[in-house]
């Protein structure tokens, strides 16, 4: 039988994962044509916001790479737009004079992103958030510009702020109603988020109506209705979507909102469907994927006239991607909008816990969760089962955040895991066990789960652990390019002997030649790491600062911060501070946390002259090493001092500074237990006791702060030393690349790591291996100003990476 012909409009998410629906069906009914205007493959359009925040790159999105269209024989135009239909003749005709047509056609076109026209929206400078090219736009702009305003507090425009916060710019977000994310949120959840958000950075104005852009030829700033104005070089639109629907309305479908279609996605003409942000259902155009990849399913199976219940609408769900902040809403969010509904309500003031479950004839319509959002699976299942309270776990009512079981174990077969993806914790159980799958990318690849925001990865890791139990040991890869784990990646290197970072990506078979920005710098650790001797270091596989050897700041500047050893200094280190600071224009001198000074607002070009002046070691403030060694004054000064804290300190820092490590080593060295350096939040904090030293180690004093552990007392500075060195060569040489040693300490556990120090034969060992490490150890600065290629290569006449 010949096969018939289709053809789909749109090559984004929701109309390939039709398609893919459709092969997986019946792969050789219809020979398929799609047309897409990016000129790219199928991506996650999903993951911009992280492309934009830094954790990802373009090249990591991709969902379809053009091998598979090969594979499936579909043919892909790309960077073509289609501009009419012609029903009558069933044609379709492109923005490239093509002409093609088709038996069944479905428009998956999406959305158009919402756009006023403030006065002045035609300035350069005023970008939405949608595409590939959007987010490239917004990184060019931070390079040269440093005021953002995002206009909209929905989740568009939160992570769009996020991602150009980490892109060095001042943001500010500009909401027109009291609270942000007033779609998904109460308003008591919408100021926690608030909040939350303004302590990392981001300047949010709500109450505040947009007048006009304002500027020549690129925006300036903003005025708003109340005649107030803000400064902004950058405006990033993001208050809402509307269907893309000019193609369907021209060809004569019926269209409202979105392109009308019926209960199995099949629009006013028969031979056409839609599916998609573009598509209207019972009077709903979504905005998510989860109810657009249900939609797919059933116009597969509709198109290839195969059973199928019909599509009667999606109870939705969301999630905020900004790392620091938990969020959680589904279904009902407010109580007084739905009759006869009440809500309970838990607030923790104190640990910032909220927690609101809406109930309605007894049944679960809704949740809000901020501060603790674990249960936010458990919880839409309930939603959409349309569950009583009963057996609801009382832990959902704990605010105590994080600290109870998990509810995966408890959830039954048929409960959702990936909510994106409808995935059920049943089909990822037997994936696991047919297939033997020991990583979150084997499960991906076997049941799509985790395909799309990733937000249900921690649940599909913790069913690896419940279902392969014992027997294998979960493991995640450490990259989209590999299945390998880090310590798979490790034993490999070991035992064949790697030496280079493109040739472990060679002979482990990585799908992508060149790696991607995880796997660069983490290879690059690792190898170095096993084999210090040998290993010459890959400066391009670094990020940016530790390339530069200084932090790059928000207006392109640098800061450069000299050892001072213990946190002590002298007139003479100071003075030639001070004369590097005036010659050099430094803006700004500052004491650090660390203890040290930091002249921030270096230029790059000054770079090398400032370390020759300065003649003081690298602080490596910028790099996964150890960064200080701080010190309390102790016994020669303090009157409770009962030890020689300063001293100590010292030989700690002079001992491993340059130590490569998977992520930054803060230490801290107090006299006596009123901790006056702080060595409680300490990666390794030494505390004197009488007679005697208490060794802590796994702290944090940063965004997850954490208590360090006491991993042993000891009587002498010596076994100080040699006790820190062994927890910290075992720290190299097992953590994952990035992991700081609080994540470390609770991933493998105290018990198990005082077993392994406890060991004397153990603790020797670790102890040689780190001196092979420290011995070939150089400083930076020093190496720079004394090579004159790496000075010209990175200071005259390099353009930057991101990093
Ligand atoms: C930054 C960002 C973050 C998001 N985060 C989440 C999230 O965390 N969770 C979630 O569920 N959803 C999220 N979304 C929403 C989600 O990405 C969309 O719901 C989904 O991509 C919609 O799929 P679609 O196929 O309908 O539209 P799209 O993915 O937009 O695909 C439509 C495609 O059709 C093409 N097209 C349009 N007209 C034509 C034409 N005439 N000819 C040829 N091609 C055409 C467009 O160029 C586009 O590539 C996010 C969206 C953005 C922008
Ligand atoms: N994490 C996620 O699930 C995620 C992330 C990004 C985007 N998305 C989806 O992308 C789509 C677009 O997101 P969005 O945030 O743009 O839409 P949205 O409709 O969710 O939010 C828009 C926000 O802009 C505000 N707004 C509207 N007009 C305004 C004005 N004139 N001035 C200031 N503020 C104004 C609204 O009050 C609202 O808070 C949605 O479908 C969303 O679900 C989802
Ligand atoms: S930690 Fe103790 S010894 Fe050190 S300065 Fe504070 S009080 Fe003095
Ligand atoms: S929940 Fe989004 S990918 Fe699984």
């Amino acid at each position: 039988m010949e096969k018939q012909k289709l053809v789909v409009i749109g090559n984004g998410m929701a109309g390939v994962r039709a398609v893919e629906e459709i092969l997986k069906l019946d792969p050789n009914r219809f020979s398929i044509t799609i047309f897409g205007s990016e000129p790219h493959p199928n991506y996650n359009r999903i993951m911009l916001s992280k492309v934009l925040q830094g954790d990802t790159e373009i090249s990591d999105i991709v969902l379809n790479s053009l091998e598979w269209y090969e594979e499936n024989n579909i043919t892909l135009h790309k960077g073509e737009e289609v501009i009419k239909i012609d029903r009558e003749s069933k044609t379709l005709f492109t923005n490239k004079g093509r002409e093609e047509s088709y038996d069944k056609l479905i428009i998956a076109t999406g959305s158009n992103p919402l756009m006023i026209p403030f006065k002045g929206i035609d300035k350069e400078g005023v970008v939405t958030f949608r595409d590939i090219a959007d987010c490239e736009k917004m990184v060019d702009a931070s390079k040269q510009y440093k005021k953002a305003a995002v206009i909209g507090g929905g989740l568009l425009g939160l992570e769009a702020a996020r991602g150009l916060l980490n892109l060095g710019m001042e943001v500010d977000v500009i909401q027109n109603m009291p609270y942000v994310m007033n779609r998904q949120l109460d308003e008591t959840a919408g100021n926690l988020l608030q909040k939350s958000l303004g302590d990392q950075g981001m300047n949010i104005l709500v109450n505040h109506d947009t007048d006009e852009f304002l500027g020549e030829e690129r925006v300036t700033g903003i005025r708003f209705k109340d005649g107030s104005e803000i400064k902004a070089d950058l405006i990033v639109m993001a208050i809402g979507i509307v269907p893309n629907t000019s193609l369907a309305k021209e060809s004569g479908l019926t269209v409202n909102r979105g392109i009308a279609v019926d209960d199995h996605l099949q629009t006013s003409d028969p031979d056409i469907f839609s599916v998609g942000e573009c598509a209207e259902h019972r009077g709903i155009a979504y905005g998510l994927v989860a109810p657009l990849y249900e939609q797919g399913k059933v116009l597969a199976h509709r198109i290839l006239e195969q059973e199928c219940a019909p599509y009667e609408g999606s109870v939705l769900s969301t999630q905020l991607k900004v790392s620091g902040v938990d969020v959680f809403s589904a279904g009902e969010f407010m109580e007084h909008e739905v009759e006869n509904a009440y809500a309970i309500k838990i607030f923790d003031e104190v640990s910032n816990v909220y927690k609101k479950l809406l109930i309605k004839d007894e049944k679960l319509i809704g949740a809000v969760l901020f501060g603790d959002t674990k249960d936010g699976n458990k919880l839409f299942q309930m939603i959409q089962k349309g569950s009583t309270l009963e057996g609801l776990s009382p832990t959902l009512f704990s605010t105590n955040s994080g600290k109870e079981e998990s509810l995966v174990a408890s959830m039954s077969d048929d409960d959702i895991i990936c909510g994106c993806n409808g995935v059920s914790k049943g089909t990822i159980c037997s994936a696991i066990s047919e297939g033997g799958l020991t990583s979150v990318d084997e499960v991906k690849d076997a049941t799509t789960a985790c395909r799309s925001c990733g937000g249900c990865k921690p649940l599909v890791a913790e069913l690896i652990s419940l279902t392969a139990g014992s027997e294998v040991e979960q493991k995640e890869a450490i990259c989209s390019c590999t299945t390998l784990s880090r310590d798979e990646v490790v034993a490999e290197i070991k035992e064949k002997g790697l030496t280079h970072s493109k040739e472990v990506m060679n002979v482990l078979g990585w799908k992508n030649d060149e790696g991607c920005s995880k796997c660069r710098p983490a290879l690059n650790y690792y190898l170095g790491m096993i084999d210090p001797e040998q290993y010459e270091d890959e400066r391009e596989s670094r990020f940016v600062n530790e390339r530069m050897h200084a932090n790059i700041q928000k207006d392109g500047t640098f800061s450069v911060v000299p050892r001072m050893y213990g946190g002590v200094t002298n007139p003479k280190e100071l003075r030639k501070i001070a004369d590097v600071a005036d010659k050099y224009n430094i803006p700004l001198v500052k004491v650090t946390g660390g203890q040290r000074l930091d002249l921030l607002g270096a230029k790059k070009e000054d770079l090398p002259k400032i370390w020759e002046e300065l003649d003081m070691p690298s602080g490596y403030a910028y790099g996964k090493t150890l960064r200080t060694v701080k010190t309390c004054v102790g016994e020669s000064f303090c009157r409770f001092g009962t030890q020689d804290s300063m001293g100590l300190g010292i030989k700690l820092e002079k001992k491993f500074e340059r130590l490569q490590t998977p992520h930054k080593v803060k230490m801290s060295v107090s006299a006596c237990p009123r901790n006056c350096a702080e060595s409680g939040i300490k990666d390794v904090g030494i505390v004197g006791i009488e007679g005697a030293f208490e060794i802590y180690v796994g702290g944090n004093g940063g965004t997850h702060l954490r208590a360090g552990d006491l991993l042993c007392k000891v009587a002498t500075e010596e076994e100080v030393m040699e006790m820190s060195s062994a927890f910290l060569q075992y720290y190299r040489e097992n953590a994952n690349y990035l992991e700081r040693t609080s994540a470390f300490v609770e991933r493998v556990g105290l018990a198990h790591i005082k077993e392994v120090l406890d060991n004397i034969d153990t603790r020797t060992e670790l102890n040689i291996r780190m001196d092979k490490a420290l011995a070939v150890t150089t400083d930076p600065w020093r190496e720079i100003i004394e090579s004159k290629n790496t000075k010209n290569e990175l200071f005259t006449n390099v353009m930057l990476q991101k990093g």
